[in-house]
Parts: C-alpha cells; structure tokens; sequence
C-alpha cells in the first residue's frame, strides 16, 4: 500500500503569517495595543490560536483568561477566517500535490489551525481538491504535539504506512510521538536548528518532494 502523506498547514504549504499578523494587530487595536512585528507573530505561532492570543496578550499587559480574553480570541477568529489576502503558497507546492495525487498518494492535512481558517484558506487557493481528509486545532481535544490529530488523520485516510511533513519543532514531535517518519521542511517556522529536531530527512523546494517521498517510502518498506 502506498503512504498516505500528511501535511501540516502554516510555515509548510503556505506563508500566513503576513494574515495572521494582520488579523492580531486589526483585533488587538480597539484595546489600545502596539502593533507587533512579524517575527513576534511566528515566533506565537504553531501551537493553535487560543496559545497565539494568550501568548500576544501577555505580550501587551492584556488578560490571559477571563471573559474579556475570551472575546478578544472571539473578535480574532472572525477576523482570521476571511483573511487570506496576503497569505501565499510556498514555491512549488501545487505541482508537488498534483504529481504525488498523480502517483495514487492519499493527501491530507494536519494543522493546528482551527477548522474554519483552515478550510477558507484552503479553498482560497484551490487545494480543497487535493485534502480528502483535514484535522484543525480544534477537531479533537488535544493538538499537536499530542498524536491523536496525526493519527486521527492517518486512520480517517484508510490506515496503512503514513509519512508526515511539517515546518515546526511541534511538528517534528508529533511525528516523534505517532512513530512516523519526517520530512522537514526548512523554509518554514521553525525556531531552531535542524540538527535538534527529529527528521527523517529535510528538504527546502518542493518541486523534490515526490522523490524525497518515493526514496523513503522505499526505504520504509519491509
Ligand atoms: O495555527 C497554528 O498555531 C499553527 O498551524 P500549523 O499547525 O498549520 O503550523
Ligand atoms: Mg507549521
């Protein structure tokens, strides 16, 4: 049986971070907030959106729990979903999706985005069509780097051998957690060197990762 191939979302198929940006500093600013950089804003990002908003409220002094912070995420999450005008596909990630859904590879998603950004930005750029299966932050009760999600995915594709790839030192753990194999990609969000997160192997353009694919599912192989 060939490998389901399981992708992350943010920092891996495409670069939201210019939207989420956006929609922190559009909800943050009825509070009296100073905008925050990009590199504050990859630096929150991975571990779902509730951690992003307690995260960014530390940052500026505003309540990390309560009623009040409850309504900031509310007022963040209706701005996230219809953003996705700055957000852009990473080189060559369509064509490695046509050519691995050419090749009989099952495709699905494994994000710690919640479900409703995720399926918005996903039809924005057309690849709904490649996802028969998507997992978001909020599917299950526990996210990445939990392995239930990767799991849930892998089984919601029909089982069997899976590899995973992600951007993020919680999605090299995920895959440490489920026993998978996993291929990082180095363009993305990651906050460390490569050499401390587990991998299987790392690549840096995707138009290589159908043979980066082929080669370790071979190797995976009984
Ligand atoms: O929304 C996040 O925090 C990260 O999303 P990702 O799991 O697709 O990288
Ligand atoms: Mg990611």
């Amino acid at each position: 049986m060939p490998p389901a191939i399981i992708f992350d979302l943010d920092g891996t198929l495409i670069d939201s971070v210019p939207d989420i940006h956006a929609s922190v500093d559009q909800a943050f600013a009825p509070y009296g907030a100073a905008p925050f950089s990009r590199a504050e804003i990859q630096h929150f990002v991975g571990r779902g959106a509730p951690n992003l908003i307690q995260r960014a409220s530390e940052a500026r002094g505003l309540p990390t729990e309560g009623p009040d912070h409850d309504r900031l995420l509310a007022e963040f999450l209706a701005i996230y979903e219809g953003a996705q005008a700055l957000t852009t596909l990473y080189p060559g990630v369509e064509t490695a999706l046509e050519t691995l859904q050419h090749h009989g590879l099952r495709l699905g998603i494994c994000t710690n985005k919640p479900l409703a950004p995720t399926r918005a930005v996903l039809a924005h750029f057309g690849l709904d069509r490649f996802f028969p299966v998507v997992i978001g932050g909020d599917s299950l009760a526990v996210k990445k780097p939990d392995p239930a999600p990767l799991l849930k995915a892998m089984v919601r594709l029909g089982g069997g051998p899976m590899i995973f790839v992600g951007d993020s030192e919680v999605d090299a753990e995920t895959a440490k957690n489920a026993e998978v194999p996993f291929l990082l990609y180095t363009e993305g969000y990651r906050k460390g060197p490569v050499d401390q997160m587990y991998h299987t192997a790392t690549f840096d353009d995707f138009l290589t990762l159908p043979r980066l694919v082929a080669a370790v599912s071979a190797s995976a192989a009984p």
